[in-house]
C-alpha cells in the first residue's frame, strides 16, 4: 500500500479544538454563547446516534446544544411550529433537521422553512443558491470537510481534474461547487455515466459519494490520485458486520497518492464542520469577523 492515509479524526479533532478556542474567545470577550438546536423526528438507530455525537461535540466545544425529540407521526404542521420558534429564538444561531425524515413529511418545504442564516447545514434553497453563484453562504458540512482535507493535503487545487461521483445534493452537487470555486476543472458523474472507469482514471481528485459498497475498484484511480472516499456502508462479510466506504480501499490505496479511510476519514469532519458553520452563524448574526480557515 503506498498511499498517504489522510486522518480523518485528526484532522476533526484539530476543527473542533479550533472552533472550542473561537468559542472561548467569544464568551469571554464578546459575553456570547453560540447555541445549535437540532431536532430529530422518528428513531432511527443511525440517526440518533448521530445526534446524540453532535449534542455531546457541541457541549464539548463550549456551545449550547438544544436537543429536539419528536414522535415518528409528528406533523408537518407541528415541526414547521417548531422550527418558526426556533427561527426566532437568539439564543439558536444554529438550526439542524436531521435527515432523512419519515416520508409522511415533505423534507424540503421542511429544509426551506429553516431561516437561511441559521441553516448550518446549508441546505436551505438560498444557501444552494449562494454557494452556486460564488457568494459567501453556509456550506454542507461534508463537502466542506472534503474540501478542508484536499486543501490541507494539495495546498492549491487550482488546474487540478477532478471528479466527484454523485449527484446528491448533499454531497455531490455543493462538492462540485465548491472544487469549481477553488478552480478545478470539474466532472460529475453518476450511475448513468458512460464509462465510468475511464473518467474517473482522469481525476486528480476522485470524489466517491454514490453510497454503493466498494463501487470503485483501484483500477479505475490514476497513480498518485487523491481518493476522498464519503460512502458509508454498513454491509456483512464472513458472518461479521463491516463499515466500507464507495471505494475498494485496499485496491485504490495501492494506487493513489492519498486516501481517507472509512471509519475514520470524512465522517468524523461532517460533525466537526457541523460545529464550525455554528460558530459562523453566530459570528455574522453578531456582526463579528468570521472565524479563519473554518469556511469555505
Ligand atoms: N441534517 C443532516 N442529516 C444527515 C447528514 C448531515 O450532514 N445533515 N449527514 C449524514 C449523517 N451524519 C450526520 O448527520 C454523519 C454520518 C457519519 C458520521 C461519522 O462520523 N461516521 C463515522 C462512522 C460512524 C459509524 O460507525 O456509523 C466514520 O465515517 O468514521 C458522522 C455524521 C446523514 N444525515
Amino acid at each position: 500500500m503506498s498511499a498517504k492515509v489522510i486522518d480523518g479524526k485528526e484532522f476533526a479533532a484539530n476543527v473542533r479544538a479550533k472552533v472550542a478556542e473561537h468559542v472561548a474567545r467569544l464568551k469571554e470577550e464578546n459575553g456570547i454563547t453560540p447555541g445549535l438546536a437540532v431536532v430529530l423526528v422518528g428513531e432511527d438507530p443511525a440517526s440518533e446516534v448521530y445526534v446524540r455525537s453532535k449534542g455531546k461535540s457541541t457541549v464539548e466545544a463550549g456551545m449550547n446544544s438544544y436537543e429536539h425529540k419528536l414522535d415518528a407521526d409528528t406533523s408537518e404542521a407541528d415541526l414547521l411550529a417548531l422550527i418558526d420558534k426556533l427561527n426566532n429564538d437568539p439564543a439558536v444561531h444554529g438550526i439542524l433537521v436531521q435527515l432523512p425524515l419519515p416520508g409522511h413529511l415533505n423534507s424540503d418545504l421542511v429544509i426551506n422553512s429553516i431561516d437561511p442564516a441559521k441553516d448550518v447545514d446549508g441546505f436551505h434553497i438560498s444557501n444552494v443558491g449562494l454557494l452556486g453563484t460564488g457568494q459567501k453562504s453556509m456550506v454542507p458540512c461534508t463537502p466542506l470537510g472534503c474540501l478542508m482535507m484536499l486543501r490541507d493535503h494539495h495546498g492549491s487545487l487550482s488546474g487540478l481534474d477532478a471528479v466527484v461521483v454523485g449527484r446528491s445534493n448533499i454531497v455531490g452537487k455543493p462538492m462540485a461547487q465548491l472544487l469549481l470555486g477553488d478552480s478545478c476543472t470539474v466532472t460529475i458523474a453518476h450511475s448513468r455515466t458512460k464509462d465510468l472507469a475511464e473518467v474517473c482514471r482522469r481525476a486528480d481528485i476522485l470524489v466517491a459519494a454514490v453510497g454503493r459498497p466498494e463501487m470503485i475498484p483501484g483500477d479505475w484511480v490514476k497513480p498518485g490520485a487523491t481518493v476522498i472516499d464519503v460512502g458509508i456502508n454498513r454491509i456483512e462479510r464472513d458472518g461479521k458486520k463491516k463499515l466500507v466506504g464507495d471505494v475498494e480501499y485496499e485496491s485504490c490505496a495501492a494506487v493513489a497518492g492519498a486516501i481517507t479511510p472509512v471509519p475514520g476519514g470524512v465522517g468524523p469532519m461532517t460533525i466537526a464542520c457541523l460545529l464550525a458553520n455554528t460558530l459562523t452563524a453566530c459570528c455574522r448574526a453578531n456582526g463579528l469577523a468570521e472565524p479563519e480557515g473554518l469556511t469555505a
